[in-house]
């Protein structure tokens, strides 16, 4: 036995090493001539490759890594195991702290592992010790771990994992160990420059598995999705010795998939954050002891589950990137045999998913007030994403390319190298089905998107909007009027953002031309924009022109002396930025624009107070365990309309949907999964005469879905609004909001001193209410949804009160409301309450 199988042995208990690439990457850092670049799945055992060698070299080994929490998991784990490994963090009592700084003093230092986080490692109190360990040579190894935090191009960035580099600089001599899970190849190129690595020796686990089949599906084409998925799970699943995964993005399309499944033959369960504790720990354990085959889920499911016999992950809706499709669908196959990862992909799908991202990033850069170059990351994440579906090539090769690693010998183990005149031959029909339906050609009502919405499965729901249809749930019957009020309001918004996004250099993945499939959110919104155009313009409408110059780039001077509120108007926003001449309605439909933006801002502002938003990404608050698990939010603001049912000058309204970041705060504060949002839903801003007014029609609270929370893909909890007739004032209390709207650009700290709004007033129910629902005190979610609507508004309507009283009064009317009732089965059970006078 070698002296590294033995110590293996002995330090850790390990009879081997867990692969090779564990093995050769041990070795190689033993050796030390060479830094190292450490990249493997999570779970591989990465932390061995350098707490191994830690052991065996003279000196100490200082361990860099992004979070508190994770250094305090690591250092326990190795006192466990008797190794002497320590941390020095903000957190340290001072007595261990100054243990721990003798020992470093001292001669020969006791401690083999040091480990700090990045900041500690730029603050000034911890240099005499650096600079001694140093100057002593008695640095091993520097090990940093999650190295990724040190790239801008992904989630994770840390600004002080940048200044390792110059760490690095000054620890000449000291072999580095880079480790990070697998990362696309932009990332890793960033580790290796930032921090400094010369020509490292990587270990890598080969992202190529060969028992993993990929194949795509055009969902648009089939006449029945269902019945193909059903072909599909039983042809996987073959004699019934395995199991499935479906992911889904909407709990919505989780139920009805899993519905639809059962119904044909296959017993599948959904699993999301929207069921119950118990409904859904069922699913998954129904599905882990092989009681159910099948489980449809949203990507929370699969953390931690490592089941072997999964034949098949498919993607009903589509990955917000590739990198995270890749994770994903690798839970495929995990025992090796052969397994399938299908995506059933739709243009729809994947238009709403660019919008929202583009409208996150777009929420991010107004936030900051800049942009920077790394924003579009998530964006060309996305991209790869669906280039992997609309290409014609080998999916396994796009996917180790993507990774950084060699082409494999894919073997017809997807469908390109299977049959590649059957991929090409689905992308013309697809491509067909795109240019018929496509804007210009078609005088169809269409979609939101501007796909004809009949062409595409699931009807209704498959607009993935369903909380924006939920709200009104029992209004069937002029649901395609407002499916096309929708559609219109998010035209509008799109052709907005086009005029406010053209300068921007487009991040494409070679997309081809706007009447083909493949179209980027860019090219939809040019469509929509025309579209919009052709509907409205006369000819020789001088709008064409100015179109075109939108079209070009150029420059336009905006005629904003019409605007009644232009004095307000921040000069940054992209909006305001000068543009010739605009017809009346493009400056109104801008002007909207602007207002709503300021309204958004209102709402940002609480944001920024947030943990939640503070959160930002998983690593950002490297003092905050709480923070660990937050992705970004997408912002689900900004969608404006036009009244169809009035004239151009008159009609322009701004309809704002907000989720509240308080509330979501109060969801992710416990990680419990269900997720209360609250909608400060019409802010409906109107142009009446020239005067400008804030309409707040009203607020509903309601529960949605925590796909955003779970993937970070963002989920539109977008509900229909009402597209209100006229432009009188329609408000629970015009003055509250006016002046709300006034502080948007003047005094933030105003908003403390006002009374609670109604949407205020929501939040603060919704977070004393949501633990009673957790516990099941609510016989069905809109019971619950309802209640919280009727305590809001019975807390503010027809009173001035302020953050304090509402806490309390709300506290207390819902005490007093369960002291009476064991749950609360219907509306009537609250009929009586009332607030007690102030
Ligand atoms: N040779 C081995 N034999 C058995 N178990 C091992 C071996 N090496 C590591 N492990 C165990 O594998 C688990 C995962 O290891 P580790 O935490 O280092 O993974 P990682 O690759 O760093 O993952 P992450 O990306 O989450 O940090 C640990 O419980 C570790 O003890
Ligand atoms: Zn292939």
């Amino acid at each position: 036995m070698s002296a590294v199988h033995r110590a293996l042995k002995t330090h850790f208990g390990f009879d081997k090493f867990r692969s090779q690439q564990q093995e050769d990457a041990v070795k190689a850092v033993l050796k030390g001539d060479r830094d190292v670049f450490v990249l493997m799945p999570t779970g591989a055992g990465k932390s061995l490759c350098y707490q191994l060698p830690a052991l065996l070299a003279s000196g100490i080994t200082l361990v860099i890594s992004p979070l508190i929490a994770l250094i305090q998991d690591q250092v326990e784990h190795l006192k466990a195991l008797n190794v002497p490994a320590r941390s020095i963090n903000s957190k340290l009592p001072s007595a261990e702290r100054r243990q721990i700084l003798a020992d470093l003093e001292s001669e020969s230092p006791r401690l083999k592992l040091l480990y700090i986080t990045p900041e500690m490692v730029a603050s000034p109190s911890f240099q005499p010790c650096l600079s001694s360990l140093c100057a002593r040579g008695l640095l091993a190894y520097l090990a940093v771990d999650e190295a990724h935090c040190v790239s801008q191009w992904g989630h994770d960035f840390r600004p002080d994992y940048l200044k390792l580099g110059d760490l690095r600089s000054r620890l000449q001599g000291v072999p580095c160990v880079a480790l990070t899970a697998t990362a696309p190849k932009r990332v890793q190129e960033d580790i290796e420059r930032s921090l400094k690595l010369r020509s490292p020796l990587v270990f890598t686990t080969p992202v190529f598995r060969k028992n993993l089949k990929y194949d795509v599906i055009f969902r648009d084409l089939l006449p029945d999705p269902y019945v193909h998925l059903l072909a599909f799970a039983k042809e996987a699943l073959g004699g019934n010795t395995g199991c499935g995964i479906v992911y889904c993005r909407t709990r919505e399309s989780c139920e009805e998939v899993a519905h639809k499944l059962t119904k044909l033959g296959i017993p599948a369960k959904p699993y999301h954050a929207g069921l119950k504790v118990g409904d859904r720990t069922e699913s998954q354990t129904d599905w882990m002891a092989d009681k159910v085959p099948v489980i449809v889920a949203t990507i929370s499911f699969g953390m931690g589950v490592d089941k072997a016999n999964v034949r098949f992950v498919v993607h009903w809706n589509l990955a917000k990137s590739l990198a995270s499709y890749y994770q994903e669908s690798g839970r495929a196959g995990r025992d090796g045999l052969p397994s399938c990862c299908r995506i059933y992909y739709s243009p729809k799908d994947r238009d709403q998913l660019n919008f929202l991202i583009r409208k996150e990033i777009s929420r991010k850069q107004e936030k900051r007030g800049s942009e920077k170059e790394q924003d579009k990351a998530p964006l060309m994440d996305f991209e790869a994403m669906v280039a992997f579906c609309e290409q014609e090539g080998c999916r396994h090769a796009t996917i180790s390319q993507f990774f950084g690693n060699p082409k494999p010998n894919c073997a017809g183990a997807c469908d390109f190298c299977c049959d590649p005149r059957l991929v090409r031959a689905q992308l013309a029909r697809a491509a067909a089905l795109s240019t018929r339906t496509g804007p210009a050609q078609s005088a169809e009502p269409r979609g939101p998107f501007g796909f004809n919405p009949e062409l595409y499965a699931g009807g209704r729901k498959g607009y993935g909007f369903e909380r924006y249809d939920e709200e009104w749930g029992s209004e069937e019957d002029d649901s395609e009027k407002r499916k096309k009020e929708f559609g219109d309001l998010f035209r509008k918004q799109m052709s907005l953002r086009r005029v406010s996004t053209q300068t921007r250099k487009r991040v494409g993945a070679g997309f081809r031309g706007s009447s083909s499939l493949f179209q980027t959110a860019g090219d939809l919104l040019k469509n929509s924009q025309k579209e919009t155009l052709a509907t409205n313009k006369t000819p020789g409408d001088p709008i064409c022109e100015e179109e075109e110059q939108v079209e070009t780039g150029k420059t336009q001077k905006m005629k904003s002396d019409s605007s009644p509120i232009k004095a307000k108007t921040s000069t940054t926003s992209p909006l305001s930025s000068p543009s010739k001449k605009l017809t009346k309605k493009q400056q109104k439909l801008a002007e909207a624009a602007k207002d709503m933006r300021r309204i958004s801002q209102y709402f940002g502002k609480k944001q920024v107070d947030t943990p939640q938003t503070k959160a930002g990404s998983v690593i950002s608050e490297p003092e905050e365990e709480g923070s660990q698990n937050h992705t970004p939010l997408p912002n689900h603001t900004d969608l404006i309309t036009k009244n169809s049912t009035s004239t151009d000058e008159e009609s322009v309204t701004a309809v704002l949907l907000q989720k509240s970041p308080s509330a979501e705060e109060t969801a992710s504060r416990d990680g419990t999964p269900i997720n209360t949002e609250i909608t400060a839903d019409r802010a409906v801003h109107g142009y009446d005469g020239g005067r400008a007014v804030c309409h707040v029609s009203s607020f509903y609270p309601y529960i949605s879905f925590p796909q955003s929370h779970e993937n970070g893909s963002p989920s539109p909890p977008v509900k229909r609004s009402r597209v209100m007739k006229d432009t009188k004032r329609v408000t629970f209390d015009p003055v509250v909001q006016e002046t709300q709207f006034d502080t948007v650009n003047g005094d933030a700290a105003e908003i403390s001193r006002k009374p609670v709004t109604l949407k205020e007033a929501a939040d603060i129910v919704v977070r004393c209410l949501d633990p009673f629902y957790k516990k099941g005190k609510f016989a069905t979610k809109d019971l619950f949804k309802s209640f919280a609507r009727f305590l809001s508004h019975l807390l503010t309507e027809g009173k001035t009160a302020n953050r304090g009283q509402v806490k309390m009064e709300a506290k207390s009317l819902i005490k007093g409301f369960f002291s009476r009732i064991q749950r609360c089965e219907s509306e009537t059970d609250w009929r009586h309450l009332k607030v007690e006078e102030r």
